[in-house]
C-alpha cells in the first residue's frame, strides 16, 4: 500500500493523477460499516481494473474545528487505520491533514481539487458523508458536484440488529466496558499497541507480577475495572488478566489516564521497554478499595480464575 500525505493547499502539480477508484470517509475504527465501503470501492475497481485508493482526513475534524479543550481519542489511531487498510486491500491511502483552511473550502472547491484533479473515476462514500465547509457537501450533491468526471456510488447505513454500526456506538461500548460486544461492530476485539513500563515493583511482592502498559497515541479508554485480556509480544500471544484504574487500595488521588497493569498467565519473563499490543476481551468487575492487600491479593486469585474460566467456556484459550 501507498501512503499519499496530502498538506492543504494542495499542489496539483505534485501530484500523481492515474486514475482510480477511491472511498471517501474519516473512518476512525474502520468498523463494518466502513468495511462495507471499502468493499464496495474494491469490487469497482476490480471491474474497472483500476487501483482501490481511499482518502482520509487527519485529526478528526472535531479536534480541530471543537472548541472543547479534551483531546480527542482515537479507536483506531492514524497507524492502526493504516494497519486495517492494507488488510483491505487498500492499493493507496491519502491522508489529508484537516486544518481550518482545509475546512473551510467550499463543497465545490473540495470536489475540483482533491477528486477531480486526482482524476478519481469513482467515488464511493457511507450515506452520512459530508464534504466542504460545514459539511454541505453531501450524497445529494455530489453527483452535481463532479460535473461529469467521476460516478459514484452510496453505501447504506450498516445495522447490528436495531443498532446502526458507528464509530459513536463503539465509542460507547468502549466506555461502558462492553467490549465483549464491540467485535459484532468493529469486527475484531478492541485493541491498543503501548509499550510494557516501570510500575511501582509492588506486583511481584503480591505474587502477581503485572506489565504496566503505557498507551502509545490517544486511545480511547476502557470503563476503569477488571478484564480479561489477550496480549501480542514479539508476535507471541498470551492471556492474562488486567487492571484499568487508579488502584484505590494504594492512592487516594485518581489523576489523568487510568493505569493499566496486565498480570500474564503462565509468564516469567522480563518485558521491559517492550511493545505489546492489548485486546480487550471482557470486563469482569469493577475496580475496589480493599481494606487489607491480603483481601485483594484473595480478589486477583479469584479474578484469575473467573478469567481462566471465560477463556476456556468461550473457546478463546486453554
Ligand atoms: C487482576 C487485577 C485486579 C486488580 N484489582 C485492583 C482493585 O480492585 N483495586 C486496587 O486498588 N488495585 C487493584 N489491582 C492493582 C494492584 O493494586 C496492582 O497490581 C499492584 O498495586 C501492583 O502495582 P505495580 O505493578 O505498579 O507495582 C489489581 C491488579 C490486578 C492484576
Ligand atoms: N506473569 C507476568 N505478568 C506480567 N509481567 C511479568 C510476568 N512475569 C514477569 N513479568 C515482568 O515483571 C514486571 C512486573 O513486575 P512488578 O513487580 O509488577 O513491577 P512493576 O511495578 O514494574 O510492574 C513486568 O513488567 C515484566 O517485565
Amino acid at each position: 500500500m501507498e501512503t499519499i500525505y496530502i498538506k492543504h493547499p494542495i499542489d496539483p502539480e505534485r501530484i500523481k493523477k492515474a486514475p482510480s477508484v477511491m472511498a471517501l470517509g474519516y473512518f476512525d475504527g474502520v468498523h463494518k460499516g466502513h468495511q462495507q465501503v471499502i468493499k464496495t470501492a474494491a469490487k469497482v475497481a476490480i471491474e474497472q481494473k483500476l487501483p482501490l485508493a481511499v482518502m482520509t482526513f487527519h485529526p478528526h475534524p472535531k479536534e480541530v474545528l471543537s472548541t472543547s479543550t479534551r483531546p480527542m481519542r482515537y479507536i483506531t489511531p492514524l497507524q492502526e487505520k493504516m494497519e486495517q487498510m492494507k488488510k483491505l486491500g487498500v492499493d493507496q491511502f491519502y491522508i489529508i491533514s484537516f486544518t481550518k483552511e482545509f475546512a473551510s473550502l467550499s463543497p465545490q472547491q473540495f470536489v475540483k481539487d482533491y477528486l477531480i484533479s486526482l482524476n478519481v473515476q469513482h467515488v464511493v462514500a457511507g450515506f452520512d458523508f459530508t464534504y466542504g465547509a460545514k459539511g454541505k457537501g453531501n450524497m445529494d450533491t455530489i453527483e452535481e458536484d463532479s460535473k461529469g468526471h467521476f460516478n459514484f456510488s452510496m453505501v447504506p447505513a450498516l445495522k447490528n440488529g436495531s443498532i446502526k454500526v458507528s464509530s459513536t456506538h463503539i465509542r460507547e461500548l468502549i466506555h461502558q466496558g462492553e467490549v465483549q460486544l464491540i467485535p459484532d461492530d468493529l469486527g475484531r476485539y478492541y485493541k491498543m499497541s503501548g509499550t510494557v513500563i516501570d510500575g511501582e515493583k509492588r506486583g511481584r511482592k503480591l505474587g502477581f507480577p503485572t506489565a504496566n502498559i503505557q498507551m502509545n497515541e490517544r486511545y480511547e479508554i476502557p470503563k476503569t475495572g477488571v478484564y480479561v485480556v489477550k496480549l501480542s509480544i514479539d508476535g507471541h500471544h498470551y492471556f492474562g488478566v488486567c487492571n484499568i484504574g487508579y488502584k484505590p487500595t494504594f492512592h487516594v488521588k485518581h489523576e489523568g489516564d487510568p493505569s493499566i497493569e496486565v498480570h500474564i498467565f503462565d509468564f516469567k519473563q522480563d518485558i521491559y521497554g517492550k511493545e505489546v499490543e492489548i485486546e480487550w476481551l471482557k470486563r469482569i468487575r469493577e475496580e475496589k478499595k480493599f481494606a487489607s492487600i491480603d483481601d485483594l491479593i484473595h480478589q486477583i486469585h479469584m479474578d484469575k480464575e473467573q478469567s481462566i474460566t471465560y477463556l476456556k467456556k468461550n473457546q478463546l484459550a486453554f
